[in-house]
């Protein structure tokens, strides 16, 4: 079966809780050249923050995906394609990897047909969500290796997300994730800055997402971004023909 991320190169990643630079306006980031939006972050992410950002880019025809960092915040809104929900492979405890969904499959009516699941692999020990699901981070590229197969394998996931968060990073991790999945989708995230670094991650994943770069530098910064994921994936092609 195919999925829609089957053919994204680049996602980028809206925090609700954090501003667009000076002058910027969501139809500037809907117009960046990604393939997808995501929205979500895990610090101080309010419904409200969550919907005026949804309402903001609905009009634009873009993708777009929420990604829920707990139960509270998930909206129902017609605008959204799809809810990407994070499970936490190397989460110190079980309340990230199944707890909050028990929790909200409970408490809510879930549209099955849109919701799909990430398989986070959590890299950097300083990001708020390492500390918060108290991730072990301490793992080598043979690690990295194994969660990517038990998660494909074993958990029959079809995304695997390699998270590092505010840093870039450690490409022979990211290619070990790579070469240890046949059928599922690995996405790559953290610290991707301009078009070598979105170039350099794109050719050892499948999917490059972009967070605070678009809140820091805004969106000239992201669209170099989308040049240098695409141009890796024309030059694998050309390669793989
Ligand atoms: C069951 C439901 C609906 C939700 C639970 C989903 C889970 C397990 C979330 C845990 C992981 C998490 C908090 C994911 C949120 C997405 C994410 C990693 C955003 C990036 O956040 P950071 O860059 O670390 O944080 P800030 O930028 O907010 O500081
Ligand atoms: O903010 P950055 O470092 O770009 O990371 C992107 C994304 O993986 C965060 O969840
Ligand atoms: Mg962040």
């Amino acid at each position: 079966m195919s999925n829609p991320w089957d053919d994204w190169d680049h996602v980028l990643k809206i925090d609700p809780d954090k501003d667009l630079c000076d002058g910027e306006t969501f139809e500037d980031v809907c117009r960046t050249g990604t393939d997808a939006i995501e929205i979500g972050g895990t610090l101080d992410v309010t419904a409200e923050k969550m919907t005026r950002v949804i309402d903001a880019t609905a009009e634009y025809d873009v993708p777009l995906y929420q990604e829920p960092s707990n139960p509270g915040v998930v909206i129902d809104s017609p605008a959204l394609d799809g809810y990407l929900i994070p499970t936490v492979f190397n989460a110190g405890g079980p309340f990230w990897i199944t707890g909050a969904h028990k929790e909200w499959v409970r408490i809510d009516d879930l549209d099955w047909d849109r919701t799909h699941t990430e398989a986070y692999i959590v890299m950097n020990p300083d990001a708020s969500v390492a500390e918060l699901t108290e991730a072990n981070c301490d793992l080598d590229a043979d690690d990295v290796e194994a969660y990517a197969k038990v998660a494909e394998r074993m958990f029959g996931q079809e995304i695997v997300y390699l998270e590092y968060s505010g840093t870039f990073g450690d490409v022979e991790k990211v290619a070990a994730a790579g070469d240890a999945l046949d059928d599922a989708t690995l996405f790559y995230g953290g610290g991707i800055s301009d078009y070598e670094s979105a170039n350099e991650m794109a050719a050892h994943s499948d999917v490059v997402v972009v967070g605070d770069l678009l809140h820091d530098e805004g969106v000239d910064a992201v669209r170099e971004t989308v040049k240098g994921a695409k141009d890796a994936k024309d030059a694998k092609g050309t390669k793989d023909a």
